[in-house]
């Protein structure tokens, strides 16, 4: 780790209303360092930079912590992890919560198991699937108090890979970019669809002036059983219309 990484993240996250202590800004500075050495044998991130990586890695997935209260003990899945954002900076900052990172890329998985053994992580699992698949699975179909996910899918996909493994009463949470009225527009029909309501759209701002939201999805009603449909499906054809998934029974 670069002698000034810990204080340039603190600084940085200070910025946004995020404290960090010590300890824990070192952690999220070994886990950096891993991504950066896994990254020369497999693509992890195309964010090199340390202070890019700081902003756009670490404080944007932190920043769901500033803006949304999880209960001690919470149960989150953060479907299509990549290389462990949003959730892997979650758990290090709040390791109370039980955390699944999913991925469908075995590579991704295979370098997840490596780190949160590195970073001598509690309740955290990783599990290498498709979020399809793992949603049929008692073992995970409506597990979850909370789902996120970040730059997987459009909306109205997301919410067939994700609200299944949501609990009534419980949230998924999607981290979108500046603009994410119409893709929320897009996605009405299939979150109600799908046992969900789309409720808080969240904005916030990271050091540079980025702008992003979370849109925060709640799971009001259990998913119908034929949901989600077989993989790749919620992708290639998302739900738009109640009409036309009635019709395509698939
Ligand atoms: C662009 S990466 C984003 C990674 C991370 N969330 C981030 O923000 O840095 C998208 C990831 O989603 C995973 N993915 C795509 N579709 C998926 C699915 N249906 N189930 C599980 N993972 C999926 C891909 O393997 C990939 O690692």
């Amino acid at each position: 780790m670069s002698g000034n990484f810990v204080e340039k993240l603190v600084k940085l996250a200070g910025e946004c209303g995020i404290e960090i202590d010590p300890e824990k800004a070192k952690l999220l500075g070994i886990f950096k360092d891993e991504i950066v050495e896994w990254n020369k044998r497999i693509n992890l991130t195309a964010i090199v930079d340390e202070e890019q990586f700081i902003v756009k890695h670490i404080i944007d997935s932190l920043i769901i912590l500033k803006k949304i209260d999880f209960h001690s003990g919470a149960k989150l899945v953060d479907v299509g992890t990549g290389a462990g954002f949003p959730g892997v900076p979650v758990k290090i900052m709040r390791q109370d919560l039980v955390v699944l990172l999913m991925d469908s890329s075995r590579k991704k998985t295979e370098f997840l198991k490596h780190a949160v053994k590195k970073l001598g992580l509690q309740r955290t699992d990783v599990l290498c699937a498709r979020a399809e698949e793992a949603a049929k699975s008692g073992g995970y179909r409506e597990m979850y108090d909370a789902a996120v996910a970040r730059a997987v899918s459009g909306l109205n996909t997301l919410v067939e890979l994700c609200l299944p493994l949501v609990k009534v009463g419980g949230i998924f949470i999607a981290m979108k970019g500046e603009d994410p009225g119409s893709e929320i527009e897009e996605a009405l029909g299939a979150a109600d669809i799908l046992g969900g309501r789309i409720g808080n759209v969240i904005p916030y701002e990271l050091p540079g002036g980025i702008k992003r939201h979370l849109i925060v999805v709640e799971k009001i009603k259990n998913t119908p059983e034929k949901f989600p449909r077989r993989p790749g499906m919620p992708q290639k054809k998302p739900i738009h219309l109640k009409i036309s998934i009635e019709k395509e029974g698939d």
